[in-house]
């Protein structure tokens, strides 16, 4: 299926070349206590899908946090698109692991919701609507509620939601926890191949080894401390349209999980986590 998305809004980030995202020697942390993370420094390429890999509470998600300018750090350079991030920053979609639609609200509605919120027309807003259901292939679902949808399409809903606003980065915060294995399985496809087609770029945080290994194209282990850092990073070889069903029985993957598995020890041994 072709699907062809906007390039980047008028008037925002569109010719910025470098980073999309970028940190340099990074310290923060909440009130009185010490840092969180300290003297991180990392990036995330245009077309790139990055995963944060590392132990509970070792402050993966406050990066996805500093990102959706939700926190503001206590020191360091902080860089979205080549500029300051200032308030909350509406260039991203953000993905976590709540099931977030409104029940009450028909799928077309839910996915529309953002847009309806900052005063987009009804033309525009169906027009985009359409063409993120078909992205994630919901078309058929569009007018059901969220109670009939399945577990796969309701995450599809909400992929579709957080993509909406046509964001420079998706940021997905363990988003398939709560599904099982099979399910997770089907959506880590889909995801890849949605992203893929749009060149979509992706900071996705977990604690699930296969997870990073099978959707990744650069994975850093966060963790040690405190205050912890990015302890290692991995580039892995699968390429961009790997084919899920072979990879994940493939010597080369369980390398890669091997690798991944000795990172997040070593991370857990530096770290009290
Ligand atoms: N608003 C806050 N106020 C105080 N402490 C916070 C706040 N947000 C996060 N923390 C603390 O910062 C640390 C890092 O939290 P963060 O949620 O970033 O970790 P994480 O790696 O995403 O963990 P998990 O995998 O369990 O979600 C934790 O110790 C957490 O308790």
């Amino acid at each position: 299926m072709a699907v062809t998305m906007k390039k980047a809004k008028a008037g925002s980030n569109d010719f910025h070349d470098g980073p999309i995202f970028e940190v340099r020697n990074l310290h923060i942390g909440f009130g009185d206590a010490p840092d969180i993370l300290g003297d991180v420094s990392m990036s995330i390429e245009k077309g790139e899908f990055l995963t944060l890999l590392g132990p509970s509470g070792c402050g993966k998600t406050t990066i996805l946090n500093l990102a959706a300018g939700l926190l503001t750090p206590r020191s360091g350079y902080v860089r979205f698109a080549g500029k300051d991030i200032k308030g909350v920053n509406t260039d991203v979609g953000y993905m976590t692991q709540d099931d977030t639609l409104l029940p009450w609200q028909s799928v077309r509605k839910n996915v529309g919701l953002p847009l309806k919120l900052r005063g987009v027309g009804k033309d525009e807003i169906d027009e985009r609507v359409n063409r993120l259901l078909k992205l994630v292939d919901l078309t058929h679902a569009a007018d059901l509620l969220p109670s009939q949808l399945s577990g796969g399409m309701r995450r599809r809903g909400l992929l579709a939601r957080s993509m909406i606003y046509e964001p420079l980065l998706l940021l997905m915060d363990e988003p398939f926890a709560a599904l099982d294995a099979q399910l997770r399985h089907q959506m880590h496809a889909e995801l890849r191949e949605t992203v893929n087609r749009i060149g979509q770029t992706v900071m996705f945080v977990t604690h699930d080894i296969a997870e990073a290994a099978k959707l990744s194209d650069r994975v850093l282990i966060v963790g040690g401390g405190p205050p912890g850092g990015i302890v290692s990073e991995h580039r892995l070889p699968f390429g961009k349209d790997r084919d899920f069903d072979k990879l994940r029985f493939s010597d080369e993957f369980a390398r890669v999980e091997r690798e991944l598995d000795e990172a997040l020890h070593g991370a857990r041994k530096a770290g009290k986590h």
